[in-house]
């Protein structure tokens, strides 16, 4: 059988930063051919980033995609990678129609060797491929080394059929997939399953890339795997972390042997591109290396620690700004903040009324102190009470005061200094409606949307407990984890005072936000009724404050924003 040493290059694309894309694609390429590699591969859209949203609509786009991908075969070849096929996702277009197309290309001896377009579009969740892309009716076959390489783009192995069936029908050796699969919670355990099935499906190994980073709410794992007919892993690279993950793979000896043009199941039109190059023996020291999974906890934490690292520095800011309370939330998005962009690089603001208690003063200066980030303390009773003065505010109107003074006294920072302000909401106080509009939900990006409080416990005791593994100190106060939540915007107020205990409040969340449950359905798990009742109507009540809400990383399969789509102005009431 002869051997292709196969290159997976899992790296970090900037969204419409084309020239900086294409120089990272030669970069890494220079690292496979310096690593033997035959053929190397990148993420879906790896030129242009992903997802490019509207952007695919614009003609200055897609000709500036479509001309530095002709512009980087010639580059590759000139800096002596012309040997090497480089596989590359990028913007294309249609050439009967002149449409978008989500497509990838073969460069190889200073061209574009063939070209192809996503032949299934996600249109769901987060994707909305139907409003931007034609999809492409090809089967692109590769021979590279007397191997077979059949080439599909994400969602094509998501659906039944198409290239899987294809290429098993072609009598392919290898299945090279390139996506840009953004991270969910499990979804690692659903991807291996998944390409598990296709493998055998179409007859042959399939090789898995996927990107890493963070693209405004996505977050993207890598976690790119190699996996043979039977389904065996042979190579698998590293969670949230740019790598190359090179693999030494016996395929078997080029078999397909139908004319180019014909058709295969789904009418996807077979284009085969020999590369040539003799059949390859095994080498003495066969690549492939297996990264170990991250558990549960740790992989969500690295989710939330890169999508907000690639938010700051990809909108070009190098420091951030978080109001310290004392309090679980606003710890956990300044843990989060430190271990994505360093202790130096964040600073941290109490800002104390007369409700605010000793301790959570003391908390939010033990945080500081552990942790080493900046602090400070401006205390708001003196704008309070001038507003008081002038407004005689009471009640609800009274309390919201407090939060909003500390979002303008944020704001304000943040303009003189040039810091971004992270917004410390949590997705049960998002699904409620149980922030203040213009208070605690200003900010550029919210770290922890998409966690529900019961995970936000989770996670500061599973921080602390790495900390104590590595020999070094918790970030977070014990303290700040035992206390019962309070928002201290009155004397002696906590959370449970207007909001169920956070997990009942959360198990119903879980089955009406993330299940689509209706009322019936939660309360005939044996949910009380009234209680029920309650939380949906917030639920429903609240759209206006989420569509104003920052956006934040997705780590569930229903984020607020694109995932879970609602009117605002909306009259029924019945779940
Ligand atoms: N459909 C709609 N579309 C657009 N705007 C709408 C609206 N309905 C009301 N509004 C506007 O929104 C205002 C009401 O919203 P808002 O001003 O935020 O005030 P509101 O939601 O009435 O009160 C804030 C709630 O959040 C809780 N909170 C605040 C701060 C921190 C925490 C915590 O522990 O984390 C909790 C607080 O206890 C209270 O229950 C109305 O006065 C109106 O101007
Ligand atoms: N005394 C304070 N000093 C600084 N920031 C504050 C203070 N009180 C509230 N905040 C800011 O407002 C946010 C909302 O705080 P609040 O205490 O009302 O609710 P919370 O959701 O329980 O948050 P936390 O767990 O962070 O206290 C906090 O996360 C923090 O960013
Ligand atoms: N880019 C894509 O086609 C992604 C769709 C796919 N279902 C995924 O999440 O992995």
């Amino acid at each position: 059988m002869p051997n292709l040493r196969l290159a997976l290059a899992q790296f970090d694309p900037s969204v419409g930063d084309i020239a900086r894309n294409g120089d990272e694609v030669v970069r890494w390429s220079r690292r496979a051919a310096e690593r033997g590699a035959r053929l190397v591969a990148f993420p879906e859209m790896a030129l242009t980033g992903y997802p490019v949203e509207d952007l695919a609509l614009r003609t200055s786009f897609v000709e500036a995609s479509r001309a530095a991908l002709v512009e980087l075969a010639g580059r590759l070849a000139a800096e002596g990678l012309g040997g090497l096929p480089v596989v590359v996702g990028y913007l294309g277009r249609a050439q009967a129609t002149g449409s978008p197309q989500n497509c990838a290309a073969v460069l190889y001896g200073g061209e574009v060797a063939t070209r192809f377009a996503k032949h299934f579009l996600p249109n769901y969740g987060v994707f909305d491929e139907y409003r931007y892309f034609e999809p492409g009716d090809q089967l692109p076959v590769l021979r590279v080394d007397g191997v077979d390489v059949a080439l599909a783009i994400c969602e094509d192995i998501w659906q039944e059929g198409g290239r899987v069936a294809a290429a098993g029908q072609a009598g392919a050796g290898l299945l090279l997939v390139v996506n840009g699969s953004p991270y969910e919670r499990n979804k690692d355990d659903q991807r291996l399953e998944l390409v598990r099935r296709r493998a055998a499906e179409a007859g042959c190994a399939l090789a898995y890339l996927n990107m890493v980073g963070g693209q405004d709410e996505l977050v993207f794992d890598g976690d790119s795997l190699v996996v043979d007919a039977d389904g065996q892993v042979l190579a698998r690279a590293p969670q949230f972390e740019e790598s190359l993950l090179v693999v030494d793979l016996e395929l078997p000896t080029a078999s397909v042997t139908a004319a180019a043009g014909s058709r295969f199941g789904d009418g996807l039109r077979l284009v085969h591109t020999d590369l040539g190059g003799e059949p390859r023996p095994r080498p003495a020291q066969p690549a492939g290396e297996i990264a170990p999974g991250l558990t549960d906890e740790a992989e969500i934490y690295a989710a939330l620690v890169t999508g907000t690292r690639a938010y700051v520095r990809k909108n070009g800011f190098t420091s951030v700004l978080i109001g310290l309370s004392g309090g679980i939330d606003s710890a956990l998005v300044a843990a989060i903040a430190v271990d994505a962009i360093g202790a130096q690089n964040v600073t941290c603001v109490s800002m104390p009324s007369q409700y605010s208690s000793q301790h959570s003063k003391d908390d939010a200066a033990e945080l500081a102190r552990r942790t080493g980030l900046h602090f400070r303390t401006v205390s708001i009773a003196p704008m309070f009470d001038a507003y008081m003065a002038s407004l005689g505010l009471t009640g609800l109107a009274e309390e919201n005061l407090q939060s909003r003074l500390r979002g303008t006294l944020l704001m304000a920072i943040s303009n003189q200094e040039g810091h971004l302000v992270l917004a410390p909401g949590n997705k049960s106080e998002l699904a409620v409606g149980y922030s203040t509009l213009y208070g605690d939900s200003v900010g550029a990006f919210g770290p922890i949307k998409d966690v529900y409080k019961t995970l936000i416990f989770q996670l500061a005791r599973w921080r602390n407990e790495v900390a104590v593994e590595r020999g070094e100190v918790p970030p977070i106060p014990e303290n700040t984890i035992l206390k019962p939540p309070s928002a201290e915007l009155r004397p002696d107020q906590v959370d449970s005072d207007s909001l169920p205990d956070y997990d009942l409040l959360d198990s119903i969340l879980d089955a009406y936000v993330e299940g689509d449950q209706g009322r019936d359905a939660i309360v005939a798990r044996g949910f009380e009724a009234a209680v029920v009742d309650r939380v949906v109507r917030l639920v429903d009540t609240a759209e206006y404050k989420r569509r104003q809400y920052p956006p934040g990383p997705k780590i569930s399969p229903k984020g607020f924003g694109r995932d879970r789509r609602l009117p605002i102005t909306n009259g029924w009431r019945r779940g």
